[in-house]
């Protein structure tokens, strides 16, 4: 066992199912939650802690009850806030989910001084920058979760248009986690061969429309909030990579400064991850259509970041 903790803050949907799959996987000595809802949180750590224990995994799960409980952890992942309900924008969260995310950071970053810190929280992005602003941490050490999410909702729907390709299908998906998302279908690839070379121009489009709708299908279906599974264990591969050391390229949420030729602006991008956080940040060649989609992302996540100066920071 690797004598590492993580730490969950927010125990919902998201969180939850998070420390489930840590804890099923052994992947941390410890995992401990904190909530507002006192007896969610003790419920969760008993159902999950007692999950492990089915499993023989050698997690042990438990709740804060204290600050000195939430201290000293390597990754720290934040689910804290409200999801979208139909009809809304993830965008529709920012103010709300601003005011909780400066607070929990408040709350926890003093005790942490060596953690790395998974935000999950919507929209995405600008929340990544606000816990960025909030508690000044090196910007290696925050990184957002969305690109593996949405680059395994590209995947899902590459092979339900080939009806093959399970398991071999790695796509790759760029730049905010928002409508403008950008799907790249000539680094997507099944069994190593690029989409563009499998699938004609028109079916990608509608890969393409399916990938940057996936949210908000599934908002519309479940009613009272938003997806979970592919989230959470999108988030476990992140803190694995964190916690193994393993070096993986996935794509994250960084802050960027002249990567991209953007400065001071949070955007998914492929990210080599490792025990530091942000190891590294991968330029990948893009055409002039990416070029131009990319810079219409970019200028999404930075009007949400001017509504946060100017209405939040200010
Ligand atoms: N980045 C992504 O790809 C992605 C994917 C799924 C969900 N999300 C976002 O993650 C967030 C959580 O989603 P969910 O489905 O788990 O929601 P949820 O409502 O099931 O859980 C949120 C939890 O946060 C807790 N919380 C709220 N304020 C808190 C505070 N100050 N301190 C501690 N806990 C607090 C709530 O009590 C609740 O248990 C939402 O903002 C959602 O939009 C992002
Ligand atoms: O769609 C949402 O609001 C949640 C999350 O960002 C997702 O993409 O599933």
């Amino acid at each position: 066992m690797n004598n590492k903790k993580v730490g969950i803050i927010g125990v919902g949907n998201v969180g939850a199912t998070l420390a489930f799959t840590l804890a099923s996987k052994s992947l941390c000595s410890e995992v401990v939650l904190k909530d507002l809802r006192e007896n969610i949180v003790e419920a969760m750590a008993l159902d999950i802690s007692q999950s492990a224990n089915a499993a023989n995994a050698k997690t042990k799960v438990s709740f804060a009850k204290e600050a000195k409980d939430f201290s000293n952890c390597d990754v720290i992942v934040i689910t804290a806030g409200i999801p979208r309900k139909p009809g809304m924008s993830r965008d529709d969260l920012l103010l709300t989910n601003a005011k909780i995310m400066t607070s929990v950071i408040g709350e926890i970053n003093e005790n942490n001084p060596n953690a790395i810190y998974i935000i999950v929280s919507n929209p995405l992005d600008a929340m990544v920058y606000t816990a960025l602003k909030a508690a000044n941490i090196d910007k290696n050490k925050v990184l957002g979760m969305a690109g593996i999410l949405d680059s395994a909702r590209m995947s899902h729907f590459i092979q339900e248009k080939l009806g093959y390709g399970e398991g071999e299908i790695d796509a790759s998906v760029m730049g905010g986690h928002g409508d403008d998302m950008v799907p790249l279908a000539n680094y997507s690839t099944v069994a190593g061969k690029p989409l563009d070379k499998i699938l004609k121009e028109d079916e990608i489009e509608e890969i393409i429309t399916k990938t940057r709708n996936g949210g908000a299908q599934i908002v519309k279906l479940l009613e009272t909030g938003s997806a979970y599974y592919a989230p959470a264990y999108s988030t476990s591969l992140m803190v694995e990579a964190i916690l193994t050391d393993n070096k993986k390229v996935y794509p994250c949420a960084v802050m960027l400064q002249g990567e991209y030729g953007y400065e001071n602006i949070v955007a998914g991008v492929p990210v080599r991850l490792g025990k530091n956080g942000v190891e590294d940040v991968i330029e990948l060649k893009l055409d002039e259509k990416q070029t131009s989609e990319f810079a219409k992302s970019i200028s999404s996540v930075k009007e949400l970041i001017d509504t946060l100066e100017n209405k939040f920071f200010s």
